[in-house]
């Protein structure tokens, strides 16, 4: 990806935020965050709903103000930047891609390519390569004629990560992008997130995937920030009972090592047939017998 000099990466980290502050309705949504995001690295923001995870990410790309505090992209406070300028910096993909607009794939994809338009918003050939390339990458070639408004809401979301990688930005913000993708969509995604070749900061909810593709992670909580570090040292089960609510086992994932967590259910669950609950090889009493019981008639 060819940079323009003002494009080229600063010594400092590629994203800095410093004493964010963000109220909203009379709350407090943001207080004090402050973390780095080193060039390169694929950062992961977690926490539970309603932590500021969104909000966080659209301070960054300036779509949300803040009343105190500093984003700096390159050490350019973002705050500074002419609009074509920032988003020749910053793609993002925001939570919701609900479309009001009845454009086609094509079309979304060639939007992000404006920052880059040549005088009087021509488009060159270097451009549809992009495009294309982009939407091989998601696999949506073969709908690239299609209404965006008559995709599934995981193709839409497709779209809208190619429309942000047309951007060629060195900066990539992804908020919660998989969560309206299958298990081998969610894997495909966040393998082009690891491709990228520049910074991604990544809102994820399933902090497995966060712990296999992030390689650091902040945790936000009540709009503070929690705790900051690699995987291993963040998804401790102190920290997923103490952030989370949650009591869970957190064990080596059996192929990269990377923590892998299992949800110990505080509720009483249903037992697995030739495994019960107590860990003897027979459900449970009262499932026993409902497995015993004739099939009652088909679900329709
Ligand atoms: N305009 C607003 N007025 C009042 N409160 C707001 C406003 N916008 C957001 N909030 C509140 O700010 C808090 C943080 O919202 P945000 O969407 O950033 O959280 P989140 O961590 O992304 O949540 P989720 O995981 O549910 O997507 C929430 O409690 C939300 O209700």
């Amino acid at each position: 990806m060819a940079r323009t000099a003002a494009e080229q990466p600063s010594a400092g980290p590629a994203l800095g935020i410093s004493g964010l502050r963000v109220t909203k309705g009379g709350r407090r949504i943001l207080d004090g965050v402050t973390f780095d995001v080193p060039h390169g690295s694929v950062v992961g923001v977690i926490g539970p709903n309603g932590a500021g995870k969104s909000t966080l990410l659209s301070c960054v790309y300036r779509h949300t103000s803040y009343e105190q505090g500093v984003v700096r992209v390159d050490g350019r406070d973002v705050r500074t930047l002419p609009r074509r300028e920032l988003a020749r910096l910053i793609a993002a993909v925001p939570q919701d891609t609900a479309v009001v607009f009845d454009l086609t794939v094509e079309e979304i994809v060639t939007a992000g390519r404006i920052p880059h338009a040549g005088p009087l918003g021509r488009s060159r050939e270097s451009d549809r390569e992009v495009i294309d390339r982009c939407l091989r990458r998601v696999d949506l070639e073969h709908h690239r004629h299609r209404s965006v408004a008559t995709l599934s809401g995981g193709e839409r979301q497709r779209a809208f990560l190619a429309r942000a990688l047309a951007q060629e930005a060195p900066l990539l913000i992804l908020d919660e992008p998989t969560n309206h993708l299958d298990l081998a969509n969610q894997e495909q995604l966040l393998g082009h997130v690891r491709d990228h070749r520049g910074t991604v900061l990544i809102a994820v909810h399933d902090l497995n995937l966060a712990a296999e593709h992030c390689d650091l992670l902040v945790v936000l909580a009540g709009g503070r920030t929690v705790r900051t570090g690699t995987p291993d040292e963040v998804l401790t089960p102190d920290l997923l009972t103490e952030v989370f609510g949650v009591d869970a086992h957190v064990v080596p994932h059996p192929d990269s090592g990377h923590p892998h967590m299992i949800i110990r259910s505080r509720a009483p669950g249903r037992a697995r047939a030739g495994g019960g609950r107590d860990g003897s090889d027979s459900p449970a009493g009262g499932e026993a017998e409902r497995l015993d019981r004739p099939a009652g008639p088909a679900l329709r």
